[in-house]
């Protein structure tokens, strides 16, 4: 294995994403998916995006990667080594896909070519980041299938991917995603469709690298307990906004935001209660968006916008219960 120091070197960088709004146009009519976000994500941090499904995660792990399709209208700034992301030609963005950053997609099948072998895909996607050392290729992707679980490496280059199940797909692009050595990660999903065992091991494999080999990543999941044993941090989305961010321990043991309360005391472990349906209507559009479910609504919520708030515990907090 070669060395991973010299890349390792020189200075880490945070990636930052100042006032994102994406937008769709749907017939006539502008649907805004997310509005105003302001995300920071450290380096030497993993950021875990929970919220329930629709809620923007993969449309904010997309967009730093410009991937979002040419419908959606990305405004504000994503900031990552003094370039902005959001306004980067997309030549440059090529360089950086993959190599600097990478996305382990929410879709395997997707992003699989149904008429190659996987083995193949796999060397070619180190192939294409300038990598023309076809044994060091071989050798990581090897190396890859086996952490993710899969001994027989041969076996699972000779295949294609509709001979896979859906959790073997999940686990192929994972290494895919990895095995250029990225300094930044983006997962979406990477335990969907996995037995408890399997999960377990990618947790393991995630924190590993994590802690080795990127300098930092963000895991968007529905799964809390991946959330809970790999992330630093959490922000929590709800209808394209950041209801709350921070540490993951105090955001799980003592959530702030009324959704946040719901989304914990949702989980197995804590009763399994199912955050309620809306019983009432947002007047206008500029009130908290989860004021219609919201057990703690009064009539402060309903203008809005709902300044963001820091707690004394340094989490940021979008709720008048705070302001
Ligand atoms: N091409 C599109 N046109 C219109 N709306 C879109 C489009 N793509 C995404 N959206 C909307 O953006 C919102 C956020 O979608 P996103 O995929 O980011 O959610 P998510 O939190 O990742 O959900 P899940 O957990 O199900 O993956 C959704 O309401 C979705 O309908
Ligand atoms: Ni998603």
């Amino acid at each position: 294995m070669e060395d991973r120091k010299e890349w390792k070197t020189g200075e880490k960088s945070d990636i930052e994403i100042r006032n994102l709004s994406v937008s769709f146009q749907d017939g006539g009519e502008t649907v805004h998916a997310m509005e105003s976000i302001n995300a920071y994500f450290p380096a030497g941090s993993v950021t875990g995006l929970i919220g329930e499904s629709g809620s923007g995660k993969s449309l904010l792990g997309m967009s730093i990667l410009g991937l979002l399709s040419g419908q959606a209208k990305v405004e504000g700034t994503c900031m990552y080594k003094g370039m902005d992301l959001y306004r980067l030609p997309e030549k440059e963005m090529q360089e950086i896909r993959g190599k600097e950053i990478s996305l382990i997609p929410q879709n395997p099948t997707e992003s699989l070519n149904p008429i190659r072998r996987i083995g193949k895909q796999l060397t070619e996607c180190m192939n294409v980041h300038g990598n023309k050392d076809k044994r060091l290729a071989d050798t990581r992707r090897d190396e890859f299938l086996r952490r993710f679980g899969f001994p027989d490496p041969d076996r699972i280059n000779r295949s294609y991917s509709f001979q896979l199940s859906g959790g073997m797909n999940q686990r192929v692009i994972s290494a895919m995603g990895l095995m250029n050595r990225p300094k930044w990660v983006i997962a979406d999903e990477p335990t969907k469709g996995l037995d408890a065992i399997l999960r377990r091991q990618v947790y393991q494999i995630l924190k590993e690298i994590s802690e080795t080999d990127t300098e930092g990543m963000i895991v968007i999941t529905h799964d809390i307990a991946l959330a809970e044993a790999l992330c630093d941090r959490l922000m929590v989305l709800y209808k394209g906004s950041i209801m709350e961010a921070g540490d993951t321990k105090k955001i799980l043991e003592h959530p702030a935001h009324p959704y946040t309360k719901g989304l914990v005391a949702s989980l197995p472990a804590k009763g399994m209660n199912p955050i309620g349906r809306a019983v009432r209507k947002n007047e206008g559009n500029s009130g908290c968006s989860f004021y219609p479910r919201c057990p703690y609504a009064a009539d402060a919520c309903k203008n809005g916008p709902v300044p963001e708030e820091e707690l004394p515990d340094g989490r940021k907090v979008r709720c008048v219960l705070y302001a």
